[in-house]
């Protein structure tokens, strides 16, 4: 019999009595993994093997899980605080045990959550007691730690609690075997030769026409072969295309402007009081250099102080608060792209606009907030407005409904809220779909004549600011914003995603 080379190698390294793994092969005949497999299957089909699939787990520490492993679980360092203050006596307020028992943030609540649970002990109306014959030693999950830590295996209901509490991470994996058949034996018995067959076709052998003369090698379709991840564009860049398409789609044309602004397109045009809280640098990033903005238009530099001061129209009122033209031009990172959209209304960009016009954005904006599970200091902002002669409410809502729709997302709600720059103005929510939480998504409303009088607009506007990641949230599932930004991206989530259409 005549078999190619690397399958002769695998039958030789195979065993009739027990299987072996593909691995083993693979180090006994020098062979890649993918070749030797990809020879069993070739062997199976030929009746001298036969291929067993096995699918075992591999246990894996989390960052967490390391972290106890070393320092020994939330629960038990408490119990071991709780004997030291002697709550195997007597009960010890709480306060007290935690205090001394070195836990940090998180760790009281799984620990507290833990405590009982295992039997170390009892917490009663802010008292916790020990319970004597409690024996950390003993703990399954404190020594399935330390089993995994050193690769040996443990116990599946322990397991499935650890990965409960996300102490550890389990990945399946298929490993083959290969066992000689009777056939197999036989053939090896009676002996093989063997062939060289080519695994790759050159212009050389074809100009000789040798071609004609060799054995190729089979292609394999099913043998392992690692899945290549390449560059893939971001699923928020790809739902901000989404969303650019949508919007032009219904007929709105996209807005450009620096991330970096003076505070007088950022703030004074939008009738923000120089005053309010979120001009602070609690709020927004101010830039140190360039320190102010020279090119301002000098009228409407004007006619926005005077709506400040004044207010606008007969019965207009200002704020009465103070108002310098050296804050208006300092620089900042925009909180909001509604910067562009007074850039535009004023004329700066592209001119003056007659109505009927809509305008939109989505771009990145800058907030001084506290890092959670839906803030970030940067996001995208989908930004847009619709000039006409006659607006109301109806269509702002309307407009929501239409372009929420087009994600599938159909039960926005309204809430009455309140911007310096908008009378109505609007909250919008929307409903996760995993967690059922409503959610805001945005905000909206009519500008006011403080605003669009000091622009030279003489019709309606109505515009809004909508969260591009929470549109995200809502059609993805996702409950963490930070799985798709920044250092704790889920790579996977974002390898395998796609973009809803
Ligand atoms: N600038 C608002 C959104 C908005 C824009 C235009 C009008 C009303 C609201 C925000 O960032 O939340």
């Amino acid at each position: 019999m005549e078999l190619p080379q690397r399958e002769l190698a695998v039958l030789e390294a195979a065993s009739a009595d027990e299987p072996t793994p593909v691995a083993e092969l693979a180090s006994a005949t020098g062979e890649k993994p993918e070749t030797v497999t990809g020879a069993a299957f070739d062997l199976e089909e030929r009746g001298l093997v036969t291929v067993s699939e096995d699918t075992v787990a591999d246990v894996e520490l989390t960052e967490e899980g390391e972290r106890y492993h070393r320092m020994g679980l939330p629960e038990i360092r408490l119990y071991e605080t709780a004997l030291g203050a002697g709550a195997d006596e007597e009960s010890v307020s709480m306060g007290e045990v935690l205090g001394a028992a070195d836990l940090d943030g998180p760790e009281v609540d799984i620990a507290l959550s833990n405590y009982a649970r295992k039997g170390y002990g009892e917490i009663e109306s802010g008292d916790l007691s020990a319970n004597p014959d409690a024996d950390p030693d003993t703990d399954e999950e404190a020594a399935a730690l330390d089993a995994v830590a050193d690769g040996e295996p443990i116990d599946e209901d322990v397991r499935e609690a650890l990965e409960r509490r996300d102490l550890l991470v389990v990945h399946e994996r298929t490993i083959r075997s290969v066992t000689l058949t009777d056939d197999g034996v036989d053939a090896l018995m009676a002996g093989i030769s063997a062939t060289e067959a080519v695994g790759q076709l050159t212009p050389e052998m074809l100009a000789s026409g040798e071609w004609a003369d060799v054995a190729f090698a089979d292609y394999n379709v099913e043998a392992d072969a690692e899945t290549p991840s390449s560059g893939k564009e971001h699923v928020l860049r790809a739902t901000a295309e989404r969303v650019t398409d949508v919007l032009v789609g219904m007929g709105f044309e996209e807005m450009e402007g620096p991330h970096a602004d003076s505070e007088f397109w950022i703030n004074d045009a939008l009738f923000m009081p120089q005053d309010h809280p979120a001009r602070t640098h609690w709020d927004q990033f101010a830039l140190s250099e360039p320190s102010a903005v020279d090119e301002l238009p000098d009228d409407l530099l004007e006619r926005v102080e005077s709506a400040h001061r004044e207010g606008v129209g007969d019965d207009g009122d200002g704020y009465h608060s103070p108002w310098t033209e050296e804050m208006a031009r300092g620089v900042d990172l925009r909180g909001h792209t509604t910067s562009l959209s007074m850039r535009y209304l004023s004329g700066e960009a592209v001119g003056d606009l007659e109505p009927p016009q809509r305008y939109f954005s989505v771009e990145k904006v800058y907030r001084n907030d506290t890092l959670d599970a839906t803030h970030l200091l940067e996001f995208f902002q989908i930004e847009g407005w619709v000039m006409a002669e006659d607006l109301s409410v109806r269509d702002l809502m309307g407009t929501f409904t239409e372009f929420y729709s087009q994600f599938g997302i159909e039960n926005v709600r309204f809430k009455p809220h309140y911007n310096p720059y908008t009378e109505p103005s609007f909250e919008l929510f929307g409903t996760h779909p995993r967690t059922g939480e409503v959610i805001e998504i945005g905000n909206s409303g009519l500008f006011r004549p403080e605003v669009l009088e000091p622009l030279g607009v003489e019709c309606d506007v109505m515009a809004w600011g909508l969260a591009l990641e929470r549109l995200l949230m809502l059609t993805h599932g996702f409950e963490d914003i930070r799985d798709v930004h920044g250092t704790l991206a889920d790579i996977d989530f974002l390898r395998n995603t796609e973009v809803v259409y």
